[in-house]
């Protein structure tokens, strides 16, 4: 069983569901992140989602636009992730680290390279924002090969048809897009998640989880309630943009953020 799978299996027994907390490596400065990972940890994460900074975030607001910029500025690379990644795992062997990033930083060092040194390092999966499964079947396999999990979006937009293909492809679990815009948006509409999600279920056996636009504990609670899992992004690297100067401030209110989450997924 890999980390993740085993993470949902035992959440599932607890009845309880995935806080997912992202942050993108190297923001404010990459001297914080493990620290800042840790941190995550004891403040009720599951699962890490660690971003791979880009030039070009599509997918992305303002937000984790600039924690790119800030990430970039210090020179963030892949590589350094990696070494980021080996240094939590001297201290973490149980919390699944998923990298998040795009395309291009992935093709800068090949492919091959890339998932090989990930799993090295003890990353657990990968999610390729701008490779979807039909076009990323050779990345996929490499994945698999070094028993790293491919995850994949689906989206509001995504049809039934399309979504059976994801599932297939997928594993580890899956990330539902809760809205038609970018990370950091305001509005989720439950009902809409609910029933998509709904729509979804028979597809698949792998966890569904939630993100985008999720900024507190009712909302997160709301979210988990009709899924298995919450992820959080641009709420916590609000608080770090404002703290970019003050890095030592950065720990303890995130943490205070998410552990408001984690209190409310477990009420
Ligand atoms: O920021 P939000 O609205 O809380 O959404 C999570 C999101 O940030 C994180 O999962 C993420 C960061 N970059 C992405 C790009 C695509 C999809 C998801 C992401």
């Amino acid at each position: 069983m890999s980390r993740i799978q085993q993470t949902f299996a035992q959440l599932k027994t607890q009845q309880r569901k995935a806080l997912i907390p992202y942050i993108t490596a190297g923001d404010p400065a990459p001297q914080y992140t493990v620290g800042l990972m840790h941190a995550l940890v004891a403040a009720g994460a599951d699962i890490i989602e660690l971003g791979v900074p880009f030039s070009d975030p599509m997918a992305d607001g303002p937000v984790i636009q600039k924690a790119c910029e800030r990430a970039l500025k210090h020179g963030t690379t892949s590589r350094d992730i990696f070494k980021m990644v080996a240094a939590f795992r001297e201290q973490n062997q149980h919390t699944p680290v998923v990298l998040m990033g795009y395309l291009n930083p992935i093709e800068a060092i090949g492919y091959g390279a890339f998932v090989d040194e990930a799993a090295q390092a003890g990353v657990d999966g990968v999610l390729v924002v701008d490779l979807p499964p039909e076009e990323g079947v050779e990345f996929a396999a490499l994945l698999k090969a070094q028993d790293l999990d491919a995850i994949f979006l689906l989206a509001p937009t995504t049809t039934r048809e399309r979504a059976a293909k994801i599932c297939a492809a997928g594993s580890g679990y899956l990330y539902y897009v809760s809205l038609k815009g970018v990370t950091g948006s305001a509005q989720v509409d439950v009902a809409a998640v609910e029933a998509k999600l709904k729509d979804f279920a028979d597809l698949t056996e792998l966890p569904l989880a939630v993100g985008f636009g999720i900024r507190d504990g009712q909302t997160a609670a709301a979210l988990a309630s009709v899924s298995d899992g919450v992820i959080v992004g641009s709420a916590l690297v609000s608080r770090i943009a404002e703290l970019a100067d003050r890095p030592e401030e950065i720990a303890p209110v995130i943490s205070g953020v998410l552990a408001e989450m984690r209190q409310a997924l477990d009420a």
